[in-house]
This record gives structure tokens, C-alpha cells and sequence, in this order.
């Protein structure tokens, strides 16, 4: 079978969770400055988009780290490709994330940035696929559930393409 795409969350539909996200969080973080971290590669249109709907001042860094390589299944081995070029001590952090699937990027990832001591270290993700989850994460924030399928678009990506479409979709036609 050839690949295929099919949407799973339209983009008006994205859009929208993402603007109601930013509500939430700037009403949460009211008072504050947010240092937003942003998980390379495919947190990067999430990260934008909800950045211009928060209210509250941010400050942002950008952290690059791969475990999937070009397939679809964890390697279960996370790689830090690059390192946040600031100091987290003492600020409010909040990552951004694209998916959460088997939870093995962000469990090694909350352990190493607590460990940089922040005064408060919370997760937001666009979707969470709850199915797959062989690592323990506490999620702050998620746009969207989904099912256990190997999803594109909004940076998602496989083997390197997809990243680009303005929508969630599924791959058809791929083990
Ligand atoms: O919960 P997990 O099973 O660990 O999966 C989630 C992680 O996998 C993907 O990254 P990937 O390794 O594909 O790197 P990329 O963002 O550069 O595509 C995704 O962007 C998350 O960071
Ligand atoms: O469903 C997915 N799609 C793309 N990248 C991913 N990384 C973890 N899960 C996924
Ligand atoms: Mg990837």
C-alpha cells in the first residue's frame, strides 16, 4: 500500500485548543515571566503558535533531542543533540512538547532539567497518546488525546517529512 495521509484533527480545530491553551496558561501563570523550552524538532509550530496567544511575559530557549530516528517505534535511547544555551536555576519552566507516546523523551528529560534546579518545572503538549505509555509522565497541559495510530503534521514528522502540514493526520501504508 502507498503512504498515505489522512486527517485526524483538522486545523481549524488545532488552532482553536491552542488559543484556548494560551488562555489557560496565562491565567495560570499570571504574575509571572514563563521560560518556555522548546523540544527540537517537533515542538517547534506548537511552540510558536502557542507562545502568540500567551499574555504573560516569556523568555524562550530551544533543547534538540531524538529517540525515533526515521522509523515509527522508540529507540528508547535519548539522544541530546543540543543543550539549552541558558541557565534554568531559579525560573518558571515550562516545556513544550509536540507528542508524548512512550513518555521516554520527557521522563529523561524532566529528570535532567530538575536536576538544574528551576523554581517550577510544569509539561504542555500538544497531543498524548496514553496508549503507548511505558514511562510514568505528569502532563500539565495536552490539546489533544489520541489513539494509538503514528501521526504527521504540526512538526511531527516521519522519517524527516510531514513536519510541515498545518494539520494532525495519520500515516496510511507504513509498518
Ligand atoms: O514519548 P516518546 O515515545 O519518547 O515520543 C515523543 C518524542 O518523539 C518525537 O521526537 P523524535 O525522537 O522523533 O525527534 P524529532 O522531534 O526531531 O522528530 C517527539 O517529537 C517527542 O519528542
Ligand atoms: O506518532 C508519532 N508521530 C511522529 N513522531 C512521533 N514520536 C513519537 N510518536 C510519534
Ligand atoms: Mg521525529
Amino acid at each position: 500500500m502507498a503512504e498515505s495521509i489522512k486527517v485526524l484533527v483538522p486545523e481549524e480545530e488545532v488552532d482553536a485548543r491552542i488559543r484556548a491553551l494560551g488562555e489557560q496558561i496565562s491565567k495560570d501563570y499570571e504574575g509571572k515571566q514563563i521560560h518556555l523550552i522548546c523540544v527540537l524538532k517537533g515542538g517547534v509550530f506548537f511552540m510558536c503558535e502557542l507562545a502568540k496567544r500567551i499574555t504573560v511575559p516569556v523568555s524562550m530557549d530551544f533543547m534538540c533531542v531524538g529517540s525515533y530516528g526515521d522509523g515509527t517505534k522508540s529507540s528508547g535511547v535519548v539522544r541530546i543533540a543540543k543543550d539549552l544555551d541558558e541557565s534554568i536555576e531559579g525560573k518558571d519552566v515550562l516545556i513544550v512538547e509536540d507528542i508524548i507516546d512512550s513518555g521516554n523523551t520527557l521522563y529523561y528529560l524532566m529528570d535532567v532539567l530538575q536536576r538544574r534546579k528551576p523554581a517550577s518545572l510544569h509539561l504542555c503538549t500538544l497531543l498524548d497518546k496514553p496508549d503507548r505509555r511505558v514511562k510514568d509522565v505528569k502532563v500539565d497541559y495536552t490539546g489533544f488525546e489520541i489513539p494509538d495510530e503514528f501521526v504527521v503534521g504540526y512538526g511531527l514528522d516521519y522519517a524527516q517529512k510531514y513536519r510541515n502540514l498545518p494539520y494532525i493526520g495519520v500515516v496510511e501504508g507504513v509498518e
